[in-house]
């Protein structure tokens, strides 16, 4: 079980009220600096709670700006709508994760099938290159399910223009071992850095900055590609409406379904939904064609737990680790077919499940959040990061947790 994150909204909620007197002008002037494994208490290390929705993004900007102005904590404010504007960018442009997993799909029969390929590859997520930063990385994220922004961006920098492994593969072993590992952040944070995501624009990683934002830990001076060119790709796939969810009618018989995409469903009570039974979904197999770490599976499983505990008194009778539409569409026949409700789940392996769906109808119900942001994300994040006064001063209206 994980010592730095446990898996339970006690401890997201301690985690947040610990940060909270931290996320203005110290955020705006430290955020920057990786100082490694058990000094991370400059950023908030709470994304692997956000990511799954176990604290939710009204919830965390409420606590900030409970404590100060939007102009103090606008730098905090734009990393949380970070992760909100990369859902809506991707749910408008789905496509771009299914030429994911099909290009990680053809890059993993290369590393079975190429032996040259397949040393690299295990030599990189092994952290046994010749480059110590990248090696550290590699032992920080599977010991601890975590890394900071600016290693993350590194660290795939290194990967993909000094090791020239396959982007995929990387963003794979990224998705196996986060705590946070997310289809839309995780996916395009890897094509921005490639140049795949704003055309022509790469992030080359330099010694000297990795230098600066280690404070000296690291210092890979001639050992990374310099000025390197971007990845050539192709055009995105043209925008698709944003999703707008389904029509709840609260009044029907109705069968609650949990997925890792949010995990805290007190707004669906609040909108008067009273479930007969609730069922857990595990996706988490749907994330990597191989193994994904015991340890991030463990993790979600424990937050499925917490969740079905805090609200044991309103789910009703509750199967946990659900895997197949087939064995939601069973579980919602021996209750006599009822509706089943769900939180809208973006694109990425709960969203695949559910849309398998054909023998019981589904309510897929969005969240004030979504629905007002991610129509935003049309472009590029400067554009979409204007509406986020309006943004914010909407979410007085919306459901907090
Ligand atoms: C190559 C690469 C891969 C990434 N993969 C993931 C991933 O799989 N899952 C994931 O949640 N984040 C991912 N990120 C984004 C970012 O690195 C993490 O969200 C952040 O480091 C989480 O740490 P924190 O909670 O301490 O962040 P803080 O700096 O404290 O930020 C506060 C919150 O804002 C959000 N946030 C901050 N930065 C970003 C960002 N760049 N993109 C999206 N949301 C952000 C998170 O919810 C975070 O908890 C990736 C970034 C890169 C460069």
């Amino acid at each position: 079980m994980s010592q730095t994150f446990p898996p339970t909204r006690t401890a997201a909620l301690e985690l947040l009220s610990r940060f909270v007197p931290k996320a203005g002008r110290d955020y705006a002037a430290e955020r920057n600096y990786d100082r490694g494994p058990g000094n991370h208490d400059n950023v908030s290390t709470l994304s692997p709670y956000i990511r799954h929705r176990v604290l939710t993004e009204p919830e965390v900007l409420d606590a900030v700006l409970g404590h100060f102005s939007t102009s103090v904590a606008e730098k905090f404010i734009q990393e949380v709508y970070w992760r909100t504007y990369w859902k809506g960018w991707l749910e408008m442009r789905p496509a771009v994760w299914g030429g994911y997993r099909q290009s990680l799909a053809n890059a993993w029969d290369r590393v079975q099938t190429q032996s040259g390929l397949r040393a690299e590859w295990e030599a990189a997520c092994k952290g046994d290159t010749d480059i110590d930063c990248f090696n550290h990385w590699a032992h920080e994220l599977v010991e601890t399910g975590y890394l900071h922004n600016h290693a993350r961006m590194w660290f795939a920098s290194i990967w993909i223009f000094t090791l020239r492994l396959p982007w995929e593969l990387g963003a794979d072993f990224f998705l196996r071992h986060l705590y946070d590992g997310d289809p839309a952040s995780n996916t395009l944070s890897w094509r921005w850095v490639a140049g795949l995501q704003t055309h022509g624009k790469n992030y080359a990683a330099r010694a000297s900055n990795i230098s600066k934002y280690t404070e000296g830990r690291f210092n890979p001076t001639h050992q990374l590609t310099p000025n390197p060119e971007p990845l050539d790709g192709p055009d995105h796939p043209p925008r698709m409406d944003p999703p707008t969810g389904d029509m709840l009618d609260p009044s029907q018989p109705t069968l609650l379904l949990l997925h890792e995409d949010d995990l805290s469903p007190g707004w669906l009570f609040d909108l008067g939904v009273a479930p007969i039974a609730t069922a857990t979904l595990d996706a988490t197999d749907g994330l990597s064609p191989l193994h994904v770490s015991p340890a991030v599976k463990t993790f979600k499983s424990a937050l499925m737990d917490d969740v079905t505990e805090r609200w044991s008194d309103t789910l009703g009778p509750v199967t946990k680790g659900l895997t197949l539409a087939r064995e939601i569409e069973e579980w919602a026949a021996s209750y006599g077919g009822a509706q089943i409700v769900t939180p809208y789940a973006p694109v990425g392996p709960s969203a695949a499940i559910l849309n398998d769906i054909r023998d019981v109808s589904l309510t897929r119900v969005l969240r004030d959040h979504d629905r007002r942001a991610w129509p935003h994300a049309t472009a590029g994040f400067f554009k979409f990061k204007k509406k986020i006064p309006d943004l914010i001063g909407a979410m007085k209206g919306f459901s907090m947790i």
